[in-house]
Order: C-alpha cells, then structure tokens, then sequence
C-alpha cells in the first residue's frame, strides 16, 4: 500500500470513532421502570415527567438519531439545529445510522452554510429559546452540543441584528482570531450562548452532551458555552475588540449591548442544575489512528492533540519534525545537523505554546525509535490563518501547501539532503470533512510538490498569497493531493499525519 493509502486508512479510523453512534451508545442509557433514569457515564438523572431534547453542531444529527434510539418513547420533543445539506450528504454516504427515523419526535432544521450563521439557523434558535423557557422544574432537558454550534445557535441580543454580529465575527476570523477570543466576543452578544441556554431552561434539569473540538475542552467555549457557566466578562470582550483593532468601528446596537452588559458574568451557583460532559475529543481520535498505525506496521507517536499556532509557524514545525525524522534513517542521526534542527523546533515549540507538549519527552522517544521501521507522527489541533487574500481555501489546505512549500526549499537549500533516503507523506485533515469553506477536508503532500506544480505552470507561493489553497489543489494534478471525504457527521478539530519510510537503506 502506499504511504496516502495509508494515511487515508488513519485519517477514515481517527474519524470512525469520534463517529457520534457509537460514542453516545457507549455514554448514555435510559434505566426503565416506576421512576426512570438517564444514566450518563456514572451519572444518574431522574426523569420526573417530561424529557426534552435539543442539539447544534456539525455532530448533533448522529448524537441525536443515536439518543433516540436509546430514549425511545420517554422522549417527548427535540429540536436541532445541524448544518445546511447534512441529511442529504449522510443519506447519499449510505450513513442511515446517523439519521432519525421517519415519525421522529425531534424536528431538524438545516441552516448556517459554509458554517456561517443565517436566517434558519436564527429561526432553529429561536425554537430552541422557545422550548426552554417553557420547561417546568419536573423537565430534563438533554441538550447535545459539538463544534459548528455557535453558528447553528445565533440569538443576538436586540438590538444586535444578525448580519451585524456575523460581520463583526468574520471581521475577527479573518484577522487572526483564536476561536477562544472569537467565541468569547459571541457570547457577550448572544442570548443563548455564554450559559444563556441554561438559564433560560431553569429550572429544569440540564444535561450537556459535548463532543470537544477546542483545545483542552474548554466547556464555557464549545459551540460558545450555551450551558456552561462562563468565565468572561465584558471586560474581556473589549479588550479582544481593542487587540483586533475594532473596537471604533462597532456597529451603534453592538455599542448599546456592550455598555449594558452586567460586568460580571452569572454566578456558578446558579449552574446547580446543568451537568456538562464530555464525550468525545481530539484525543480520542488520536488514540485510534495510533492504534491503526501500529497495526499496519508503523513505530507511531502522537506529538499533541493541541497543536494550535499561525498556519505557517506550524507548517515550519512540521517541517523541521520532518527534516529530523528523516535524519533517523540516515548516516546523519547524531550529529550537528540534527542538533541544530532539535535546538530550532525546541526554540518554535516554546514559541507556538502548545498547551501540554514536552517537546524534549518527544523527541527522546522519537530517538527510540528503532531504525528500520516505518514512522508515523501523529497530531491534533487547529491552526489559525490571517486571510490577506481574496481566495478559497481552509486551515488545513494552507498547512499542506506550506509544509509542501518548506519541504521544497529544505530540500534545494540542504548540504546533506536526508529527505532523498525517504519516502514520505503529510497529510492534514478537518474531522468534519470540511475544510473552511470548500468541499474538501484537507490535502496531502510530499516534497515533490512544488517542483511537480511548477511543470504545470503552478506557482504555490502566489497562491499562499492569496490564500488560494483550495483553488491550487483542485487545479494541481486533477485535484488528486486533496483530500475529500464529505460531511462526515462528526468534530473533533483536524488531524495531522506524517508517514516516513526508508526508501533505501544506509
Ligand atoms: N481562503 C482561506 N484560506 C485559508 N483558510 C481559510 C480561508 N477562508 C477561511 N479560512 C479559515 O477557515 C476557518 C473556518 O473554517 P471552518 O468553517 O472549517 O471552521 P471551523 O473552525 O472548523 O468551524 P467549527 O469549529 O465551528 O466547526 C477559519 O479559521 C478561517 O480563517
Ligand atoms: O462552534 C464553535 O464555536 C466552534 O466550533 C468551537 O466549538
């Protein structure tokens, strides 16, 4: 098999199970009889009269098909909110499991295309406000949450109008916004987010079930913490505003909301009724892909599930991670060619902060590495790309073209070449199959690309200028180097592969 079968195989384990049927299955049960339970992991909620259900996130349509099943008829009505086509790309995927039976009880609406909130994304929030200000202390609300939520639950608060708040979050995207500041701006203008949700439900019980895809699992940020207690103010919002410099030119009804908002946000005390938890995370998919590496003959590691950084910082990462793998098959494992690259990723390691990463831990079990055996690395997170240009393309598409690109000039600028003794691949993937907005999830690439790409008269640095990414790879060789998956119904940020194997021995 060659090394992008390989790493499709990984990419298609790592997402197959943080597919949401079988992660729910494993969670959630219903005990039956006089007084009926929701068992979640090794928690226990009564179900005194009514249960309700509502979900937002690229994920929710399987966990909800998949809470159906198990709540059966103790489930009353639910309401979600899931991306524009979804039912319809799962259906042509042959995916049955993660969609509701005919005669369900739980309504779906589609909205938020290119994961951009809308009209019908606003009509499903307003449906889902409505059902839970109507909840009586003997209701359980469960409440399904994945990434993709805040799009799919935008309640702005009046007089915000919707196009003002999505311009104002664009705004930030593009500038470079980490999805902590992004969201953190959002729920200072929502309703619903920032805990809203939950507090609207009060005095039901709630009952969260989360499917991570933001580093550390940060509750009050998934899908912008609708049931989670935050721990923003709007203090914090104006210093975001003020760093990205848009602080001046803030629409009059997103002025008016900013300076009526309480300074401090609601007390945790009045959480006492939500229990918030994890499902599922990057982590997880990680595990499998390891897993399934080690199956196919690869000594696998996983760096992080927290990788996060400017696109091109990180691309250099890799890169340099590459330069120093590929080192490992050669004459060239001590030595001050690898000494030099270890003191560069150590010093672009401490630069990116990636939470939890012991770099010299890694790279001390990467020497332990045996030297014959095919590597894989494997990682997880979400990067952040400045859009300076006008063209399409997404996070993951940008990483390849970059690590493809710094893989080339490694290569022609090198004394000693060690990526000529290997064979080797990157891959890098979003877990829902959509990479920005584009049809793809991602690409591959090895380090022939940019020469390959010139003979077809593709110049990749002007389409990095113009955040073209999109564009090059469906052009590049018939699109063969992107990596399309469709909607796969499920979050868990991207993932990142490299696979390295000896070419010859030396
Ligand atoms: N032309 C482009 N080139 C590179 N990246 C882009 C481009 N256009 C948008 N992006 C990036 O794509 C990201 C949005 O992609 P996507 O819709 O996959 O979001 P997401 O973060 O996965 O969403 P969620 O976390 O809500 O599921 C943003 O980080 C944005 O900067
Ligand atoms: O919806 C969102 O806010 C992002 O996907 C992070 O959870």
């Amino acid at each position: 098999m060659s090394l992008r079968e390989h790493a499709l195989s990984l990419f298609c384990g790592a997402v197959g199970t943080i597919r949401p049927a079988p992660l729910l299955k494993r969670a959630l049960k219903l005990q039956r009889g006089g007084c009926p339970q929701l068992l979640v992991k090794d928690q226990a909620f009564p179900v005194k009269r009514d249960l309700y259900l509502v979900g937002f996130g690229k994920a929710v349509l399987g966990m909800a098909a998949a809470a159906e099943e198990i709540l059966g008829d103790h489930l009353t009505r639910g309401i979600i909110n899931v991306p524009l086509g979804i039912q319809e790309s799962l259906q042509r995927a042959g995916m049955q499991e993660m969609l509701l039976k005919p005669h369900s009880k739980i309504q779906v609406i589609e909205g938020a295309k290119n994961n951009l909130p809308d009209a019908e994304a606003l009509k499903g929030a307003v449906a889902i406000q409505e059902l839970a200000e109507g909840l009586t202390a003997d209701d359980l609300l469960l409440v399904l949450i994945s990434g993709g939520g805040s799009a799919l639950l935008p309640a702005p608060i009046p007089p915000i109008l919707l196009e003002e708040k999505e311009k104002l979050t664009k705004m930030l995207a593009a500038r470079g916004a980490a999805i902590q500041e992004l969201n953190i701006v959002r729920k200072t203008l929502s309703v619903l987010k920032g805990g809203g949700l939950a507090q609207l439900a009060h005095p039901a019980q709630v009952v969260s079930l989360i499917l991570s895809d933001v580093i550390g699992d940060p509750l009050d940020i998934i899908a912008s913490g609708p049931t989670a207690a935050s721990s923003h103010s709007v203090q914090d919002c104006l210093q975001i505003l003020t760093k990205y410099n848009l602080l001046h030119n803030l629409p009059r009804s997103v002025q008016t909301v900013l300076s009526s908002s309480p300074t401090k946000p609601t007390a945790p005390e009045n959480y006492a009724h939500v229990s918030n938890i994890i499902l599922g995370s990057n982590t997880l998919a990680l595990e499998e892909a390891k897993h399934q590496a080690e199956g196919l003959g690869y000594a696998a590691l996983v760096l992080s599930a927290a990788v996060q950084g400017e696109v091109s910082r990180v691309a250099t990462l890799y890169c340099q991670l590459i330069q120093l793998l590929c080192l490992g098959f050669t004459s060239l494992r001590e030595g001050p060619p690898s000494d030099e690259l270890r003191g560069n990723l150590l010093q672009l390691a401490a630069e990116l902060q990636i939470p939890g990463l012991d770099l010299k831990e890694f790279l001390q079990a990467l020497r332990g590495l045996g030297p014959d055996r095919p590597v894989c690395i494997l990682a997880g997170g979400e990067t952040t790309v400045q859009l300076h240009g006008t063209g399409k393309g997404g996070r993951n598409q940008e990483l390849v073209l970059h690590v493809g690109l710094g893989l080339h000039k490694a290569q022609a600028t090198g004394a000693s070449n060690p990526q000529g003794r290997c064979e080797i691949l990157f891959l890098s993937g979003g877990t829902d199959g959509q990479d920005g907005p584009t049809e793809a999830a991602g690409a591959f690439c090895s380090p022939g690309l940019v020469a390959e790409a010139l003979q077809e008269g593709l110049d990749v640095e002007a389409f990095l200028r113009n955040n073209d990414s999109y564009t090059f790879f469906s052009q590049f060789q018939g699109g063969r180097h992107l990596l399309v998956t469709g909607l796969t119904g499920t979050n868990v940020m991207d993932i990142q592969a490299i696979l390295i194997r000896a070419t010859e021995r030396s």
